[in-house]
């Protein structure tokens, strides 16, 4: 059956709003873009009004309303994206940035293949029902086979370089952070000193990998869809008209307006997740950590309970998100998916029957025209320069083979531009998810930018706002406020906190041959003053003991020393991080080789370059008696995680065979040969003696007084007294029922200056070298105890 059939363009975009219902559908147009934007607005109130409450805002409601506007796509999220994008990409000539270039090339091309496609699958269809076999060979056996490599070869090299991209943005900023994480011990602060971050750790791998992964796929799913919906739509404005795209963008466009409004707050239900899996993971390394003692303890069904409690959060969360998921990916398939391909029926379909109807009415109307003729037979460009002429040429399309090729050319070229611009829908429905994932590496930028600038070595605190160009994810530091914020402090109208702020003056640390602190107080992160006013001095070879009561500032003054705490006072004057040595109680045992442990934190390389030899090693491990460990299977070689495999006296002895191994200048022994016996612990004490180490000792242990020329004595209430230590008051070795301090707080008459034995048997005098109250009036009137003070609340009120 022969028929004629003449084609024509859908009527222009404007020609939609002429006509007898005009005002109707102008009408319509605005009420629903109208509805779209009132929608969205409800949404928001109805959040906000779910945060409020009953209109009194707890300080919780209102720190999470905060949160909720720090993870929104709005102004700050793309400052922050901008000050992390610059990061990752730091010139246009990194190579990260080629890699862009090159994302781009391969998505244009991948576009001019999928047009291809199109084209070339209308014109398979036309010859299989037109039964032209020969045609049907060139287009569906060679075309497809001459294309399918470089098809094949793209969308692979696509895939590849996507995923490098995202690789190498990620190694970017991991290197990044672990720049600021790792030096100036910004581990150790943002670890102890600072609480606003709990898992530094799944920060790092977890949500930077995710936060790049997603930003690499939003490139290509932004760039390539916004380049289909350009070229796919030229492409069809040649046979629909301008139209037919026209009107499928505005579809999406009304889509994705309506989706935004009903959109759950994703951005920060992503952000809650990986908070929650961190907390999550936490549990589960700490129950590794410390196995041992949890099983001694039996605390297998304790440590369940926590960590089940802590993996039903993440469970409810994710059930949270997955009912939302549910709901907004109902409305979203009617709308993105069954109804736009109604949408799109109709517009590859309605000009054919418009054609139909107005060929009926008017057989010669210039207003339909067409755009076929190529499909019976002429090619592109001849249909170009016939639409260039404007179209106005009726072209009478004989066949069905025309109409075959004409709707599966279109059809298919309408799917790749809805299926483009759902992409650009979904890809905005994927920017609140980035949102989250961006407000989570702001938080970790921000802490440990201000984290290592707060508290500097010397004791100046510098400004510690968050870098420049991030805009800040925590309003208030906490912890951070004892470094940088005594502006705070002085004006607090409380006397407490009045009197930490005049302790918290910086101090200056100045490099010296001797450790002398002057006029230093010692002030735990959270604001307890351990220590006021400390003078000391040590010189090479005098060796000091440092006793009190437990918790009352021992291994702070320590850490004072090393600088992880900030200096406040005067001065301190030490020699250089090299030169002093620190063995803790509980030693740190490296990933590695038993060589390792004993050079650390020297590489392998680095103690050769400095002479080191494996029989010098081997001599260590014989002055700490540990040759057995040493002559093991593997020797010095040996690996394996060395905090399981050895016992605590053998840990303490490595690490003393480490302290020889550096041979420092001052060596600080925080009750490091607690777990070793008397006898050994003393051979111990004469080799560091005898390698001319100055020793900073903390011990209970009465046998160790005959090693050390000078005492001081924190009396656990701020003061303290130093003076030297008289051979005759050392104890006897065998005398190991005489405990060197108590638990508890000493009594207030070790302050009287009069000789006096006190509750640890230790002897205070009134002729020491320094002797300090915490009383500065010297009298016998109540000394303030040390004091929690409640600064942060002083600072919060304010
Ligand atoms: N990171 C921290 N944050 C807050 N407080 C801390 C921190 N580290 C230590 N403290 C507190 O500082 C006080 C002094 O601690 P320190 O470790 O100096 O005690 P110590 O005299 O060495 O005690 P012990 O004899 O038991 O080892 C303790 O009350 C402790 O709780």
């Amino acid at each position: 059956m022969s028929y004629t059939l003449s084609i024509g363009r859908l009527p222009s975009l404007a020609s939609l709003f002429r006509g007898p219902h005009a005002k109707k559908k102008v009408a319509l147009t605005g009420a629903l873009v109208f509805a779209a934007l009132a929608a969205e607005e409800f949404w928001r109130r109805k959040q906000t009004a779910k945060l409020k409450g009953t209109g009194v805002q707890s300080a919780v409601e209102r720190r999470r309303q905060r949160r909720d506007r720090k993870v929104r796509v709005d102004k700050v999220f793309a400052k922050n994206l901008w000050y992390f994008i610059k990061i990752m990409f730091p010139s246009l000539r990194c190579k990260e940035f080629g890699t862009v270039i090159l994302v781009g090339c391969l998505l244009t091309a991948r576009s001019y293949l999928d047009i291809w496609v199109s084209d070339n699958g209308g014109d398979v269809v036309k010859a299989i029902v037109g039964r032209n076999l020969k045609r049907f060979i060139r287009k569906a056996v060679i075309n497809i086979l001459l294309m399918s490599v470089p098809i094949s070869l793209v969308n692979n090299l696509l895939k590849y370089t996507i995923s490098e991209l995202q690789i190498m943005m990620r190694k970017r900023l991991t290197l990044y952070f672990h720049e600021e994480y790792l030096s100036n011990q910004t581990y150790y602060k943002v670890c102890n000193l600072d609480t606003r971050i709990q898992n530094v750790d799944q920060l790092l791998s977890q949500d930077v990998d995710k936060f790049t992964t997603s930003l690499a796929t939003l490139y290509s799913n932004v760039a390539k869809p916004l380049l289909d919906i350009v070229l796919f739509s030229k492409r069809l404005a040649r046979t629909l008209g301008s139209s037919g795209p026209l009107i499928m963008i505005m579809y999406f466009l009304l889509t994705s307006a309506i989706l935004r409004a009903i959109q759950p707050p994703f951005g920060r239900l992503t952000a809650d997740e990986q908070k929650l899996e961190g907390e999550y993971r936490l549990r589960h390394s700490r129950l590794i950590t410390h196995s041992e003692e949890i099983a001694f303890y039996g605390g297998g069904k304790r440590e369940k309970l926590y960590i089940n409690e802590s993996f039903n959060k993440v469970i409810r969360h994710l059930r949270k998100i997955l009912r939302l998921r549910l709901y907004i990916g109902f409305i979203d398939s009617f709308l993105v998916k069954y109804l736009a391909t109604i949408v799109g029926y109709c517009i590859v379909s309605v000009p054919i029957f418009l054609s139909r109807t107005q060929e009926m009415d008017q057989p010669h109307s210039n207003a339909v025209s067409s755009s076929l003729s190529h499909f019976s037979g002429a090619d592109a460009d001849e249909d170009d320069r016939l639409v260039r002429t404007g179209g106005a040429k009726e072209h009478i399309i004989k066949g069905s083979e025309d109409i075959a090729a004409l709707y599966t050319r279109n059809s298919r070229l309408l799917m790749s531009l809805s299926s483009a611009i759902g992409r650009i829908v979904l890809a905005g429905k994927e920017l609140p998810r980035i949102s989250g994932y961006c407000a989570r590496v702001t938080e970790l930028e921000q802490v440990l930018y201000e984290v290592s600038q707060g508290y500097s070595e010397n004791g100046s605190n510098s400004n510690t706002g968050p870098p420049k160009g991030l805009t800040p994810v925590f309003s208030v530091a906490s912890s951070v406020d004892l470094f940088s914020s005594s502006s705070d402090l002085v004006s607090s109208r409380n006397h407490e906190a009045e009197e930490l702020s005049s302790l918290c003056t910086p101090g200056k640390v100045i490099i010296s041959d001797i450790i002398r602190f002057e006029h230093v107080n010692i002030i735990s992160p959270d604001r307890t003053i351990l220590c006021r006013d400390l003078n000391l001095e040590v010189p090479q070879g005098t060796n000091v003991l440092i006793t009190g009561p437990n918790g009352c500032g021992k291994s702070s003054l320590f850490r004072v020393l090393a600088g992880l705490w900030p200096l406040y006072g005067k001065a301190l004057y030490r020699p250089d991080s090299s030169k002093i040595f620190y063995v803790p109680q509980r030693p740190y045992l490296a990933l590695g080789t038993l060589r390792d442990q004993i050079i650390y934190p020297l590489t392998k390389e680095e103690a050769e370059e400095q002479g080191c030899t494996d029989d010098a090693l081997k001599q260590l491990l014989h002055d700490v008696y540990l040759d057995e460990v040493g002559n093991r299977k593997g020797g010095l070689d040996s690996v394996c995680d060395w905090s399981d495999v050895l016992s605590g006296g053998e840990k303490q002895r490595i690490a003393m065979a480490r302290l020889f191994y550096h041979q420092p200048m001052y060596a600080v022994l925080d009750e490091c040969t607690s777990a070793v016996s008397l006898d050994v612990e003393g051979h111990l004490y004469e080799s560091a003696k005898k390698r001319n180490i100055t020793l900073l000792t903390v011990s209970h242990r009465p046998s160790l007084w005959r090693f050390h020329e000078k005492i001081l004595r924190f009396d656990g209430q701020g003061g303290y007294t130093f003076r030297d230590l008289d051979p005759a008051e050392i104890p006897a070795i065998h005398d190991t029922n005489a405990s060197l301090s108590s638990s508890k707080p000493q009594p207030q008459t070790a302050y009287d200056g009069k000789k006096k034995d006190n509750i640890d048997g230790s002897i205070v005098e009134e002729n020491s070298s320094f002797h300090h109250s915490s009383n500065s009036s010297g009298s016998n009137s109540t000394v303030p105890g040390r004091r929690k003070l409640d600064a942060t609340t002083d600072v919060a009120s304010e």
